[in-house]
C-alpha cells in the first residue's frame, strides 16, 4: 500500500476521532517543538493538509507583525530574531491568542491548533499558563528531535534557496541553537515530566518523518475512542 493511501485511510479515521471525543469550545492545542530546521513547519503543513488542523507558527506570526509598517514592536521582534533570542511572551501569546480567536470566530469547529515553535522558554511557558491556561486545552507536545548539524545544514540550505529569513545564516544559527539548548530544552523536559511529550526522530527523510508522525497522532487519538 502506498504512503498516500495510508495518509488517506488514517486521516479519514483521524478526523472522526479528532472532532468527536475532544470536542470543546476551547481551542485544543498541540505544541510543536524542536531545533531550528528540525522540520516542524514542513510536517505541520502536511498534517494540516491531511488531518484538518490549523497550523499557527509563532515565528511566522512574529515575522508578519514585524513586517507591518506601523508595528510598535517590529524593531524589537527583528532584534530578537537576528540575535536568536526570544521575544517577550506578551507579544507572542497575544498574536497566538488573536489568531485562535479569529479562526474560531469564522468556524467554531476549527479549534484544533498545531502551535509551532512555542513555548520556547520559561517566560513563554509562564505567560501562556497565566493567559491561556484556563482558556485552552494543551493536549500534548510533539518534539522533533534532530541532530544539531543536520538542523544547521537545513537552515543554511533554506537560506541559500532564498528563504529571505534574516536568521538563516551561520551567526544567527549558532545563537538560535544555543537558545534552543539553554531555554527550550528545559521546556521540553518540563512537559516530558508530565508525560505529554511525543518524540519523533526528525533526522529522517520528510516522508518517513511524516509517517511516524501520523502513527504518533493516530495512536494518541485512538485513546479517546476505545
Ligand atoms: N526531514 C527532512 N529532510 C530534509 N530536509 C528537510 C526535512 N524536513 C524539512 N526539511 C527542509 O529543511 C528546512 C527547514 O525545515 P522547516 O522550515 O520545516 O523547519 P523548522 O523546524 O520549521 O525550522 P524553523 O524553526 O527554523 O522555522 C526546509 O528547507 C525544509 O524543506
Ligand atoms: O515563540 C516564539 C517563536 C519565535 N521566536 C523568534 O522567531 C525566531 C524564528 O522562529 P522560527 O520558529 O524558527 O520561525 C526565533 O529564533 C525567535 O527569535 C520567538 O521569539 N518566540
Amino acid at each position: 500500500m502506498c504512503l498516500r493511501s495510508i495518509f488517506q485511510i488514517a486521516s479519514r479515521r483521524f478526523r472522526t476521532t479528532l472532532v468527536n471525543p475532544v470536542m470543546s469550545s476551547k481551542p485544543n492545542v498541540v505544541f510543536v517543538l524542536g531545533g531550528p530546521g528540525a522540520g516542524k513547519g514542513t510536517q505541520c503543513e502536511r498534517i494540516v493538509k491531511d488531518f484538518g488542523y490549523i497550523h499557527l507558527s509563532a515565528g511566522e506570526l512574529l515575522r508578519a507583525e514585524r513586517n507591518k509598517p506601523n508595528s510598535e514592536v517590529g524593531a524589537l521582534i527583528e532584534k530578537h530574531i537576528t540575535e536568536g533570542t526570544i521575544v517577550p511572551v506578551k507579544i507572542t501569546c497575544g498574536l497566538l491568542a488573536q489568531a485562535m480567536v479569529e479562526t474560531m470566530a469564522v468556524d467554531a469547529n476549527k479549534n484544533n491548533f498545531l502551535v509551532d515553535g512555542f513555548p520556547r522558554n520559561k517566560d513563554n511557558l509562564d505567560g501562556w499558563n497565566s493567559e491561556m491556561g484556563d482558556k485552552s486545552n494543551v493536549r500534548f507536545v510533539l518534539f522533533f528531535d534532530c541532530d544539531e548539524q543536520v538542523c544547521m545544514n537545513r537552515c543554511l540550505a533554506r537560506g541559500q534557496a532564498g528563504s529571505g529569513r534574516s536568521d538563516d545564516n551561520v551567526d544567527s544559527l549558532k545563537k538560535r541553537i544555543q537558545t534552543y539548548h539553554d531555554s527550550t530544552m528545559p521546556i521540553i523536559d518540563y512537559y516530558n515530566q508530565q508525560k505529554l511529550v511525543r518524540q519523533i526522530n526528525a533526522g529522517r527523510p520528510v516522508d518517513e518523518v511524516c509517517l511516524v508522525l501520523i502513527i504518533v497522532l493516530y495512536t494518541y487519538y485512538c485513546h479517546f475512542t476505545v
